[in-house]
């Protein structure tokens, strides 16, 4: 595979007077996994479209290292980018076996070598024994094998994989995800996830980017995006938030929760944290339980003080309506908004 990155600036798509895709930028390394996350209509798939050479650019460019795949003026073909996509459906081709499936984008090379080739990556994406079936015998996780040994065995500078998870039952899907990790990063190829599910996009990704409205709202690491949201809408996205009013003066916020560290203009400021950084504590403020809601092992548990409230999640039983608790707020796990 190759050492270069798949570099997009300023990516821009139009549809009439909407702007579904709004001067995005990414990065994707080869070996490394990102994953693109946003809600439906927020533009992923077309952004996935342009980078694969289904759409054309109204602004930007698309580099591989120092070679220019596409511009506003300018677009290899889909065909000659040396880009793998695949589609949530999977797309296999019905009327040919697995392995002539895998071979198909491997025309250039002679039948002989394009058949080794192909029973060379069924082999890796472990289902090597299966070359002489036909796609719908196999199974969904099986098929999507298929898919990504025909997108991985033309040694692409990039693969782009649309909802992968999305046809796939629950229990399936960690299995397939864990395989799909695997095989990205065994092949060394730089891998751009898109998906509206965060807890996949957390449990596969090396670099993450949040996107909604067109554009970028976040981009680094999950445990920087989750723990470092730079906004409520970024948050949001990847899990439950609350978020506290309170007043900044001297280097601090005061909220009903507690005291956070934060510099910046004095006044009125928005305090937010994940529910996993509010506790029972016996040493902590006192609050009143305004709610329980069971969720399996653990309980959601709504409390109030000062006229705010917030969620913490507490032990099933430990508590109940109408308590009187004390509770402590993990300030280094909380962040402020301006
Ligand atoms: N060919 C098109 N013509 C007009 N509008 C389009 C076209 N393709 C996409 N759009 C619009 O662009 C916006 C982004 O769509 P897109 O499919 O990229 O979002 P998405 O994040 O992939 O959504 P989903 O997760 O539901 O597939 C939407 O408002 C959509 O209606």
């Amino acid at each position: 595979m190759t050492a270069e990155p798949l570099i997009c600036e300023d990516l821009t798509r139009r549809f009439g007077r909407r702007t579904a895709v709004d001067g995005v930028s990414l990065r994707l390394e080869p070996g490394r996994i990102t994953a693109l996350l946003g809600p439906s209509g927020c533009g992923k798939s077309t952004l996935l479209r342009m980078i694969a050479g289904l759409e054309p650019l109204d602004g930007g460019v698309i580099r591989h290292g120092e070679t220019l795949i596409a511009s506003t003026r300018r677009a290899v073909p889909p065909e000659r980018r040396r880009i793998g996509l695949v589609f949530q459906d999977h797309a296999l081709f019905p009327h040919l076996s697995v392995i002539d499936n895998v071979a198909f984008g491997l025309a250039h090379l002679p039948r002989a070598a394009r058949r080794e080739q192909a029973a060379h990556w069924l082999e890796r994406v472990g289902i090597g024994d299966r070359g002489g079936d036909w796609p719908h015998q196999l199974s969904g996780g099986q098929q999507q094998r298929v898919a990504l040994a025909r997108a991985l065995a033309p040694e692409p500078r990039a693969i782009l994989l649309d909802e992968p998870f999305s046809s796939l039952d629950a229990y399936l899907r960690a299995e397939v995800r864990e395989d799909l990790a695997r095989t990205l990063k065994a092949a060394g190829v730089a891998a751009l996830i898109v998906t509206h599910d965060a807890r996949d996009a957390m449990l596969m990704a090396d670099d993450l980017i949040l996107m909604d409205q067109g554009r970028v709202l976040q981009a680094g690491s999950p445990e920087d995006c989750y723990a470092r949201p730079v906004s409520l809408s970024a948050a949001r996205l990847l899990g439950d938030v609350e978020v506290a009013m309170g007043d900044r003066a001297g280097g601090r916020v005061l909220t009903p929760w507690g005291e956070v560290a934060s510099d910046g203009p004095e006044g009125p400021a928005h305090v937010m944290f994940r529910p996993e950084a509010l506790s029972l504590s016996a040493d902590g403020l006192e609050a009143a339980v305004v709610s329980v809601a069971y969720a399996g092992d653990q309980a959601e548990v709504d409390v109030e003080r000062q006229g705010a409230r917030a969620t913490l999640l507490a032990a099933p039983g430990a508590v109940r309506v109408g308590d009187a608790v004390r509770v402590r707020l993990d300030v280094a796990r909380a962040v402020t908004l301006d």
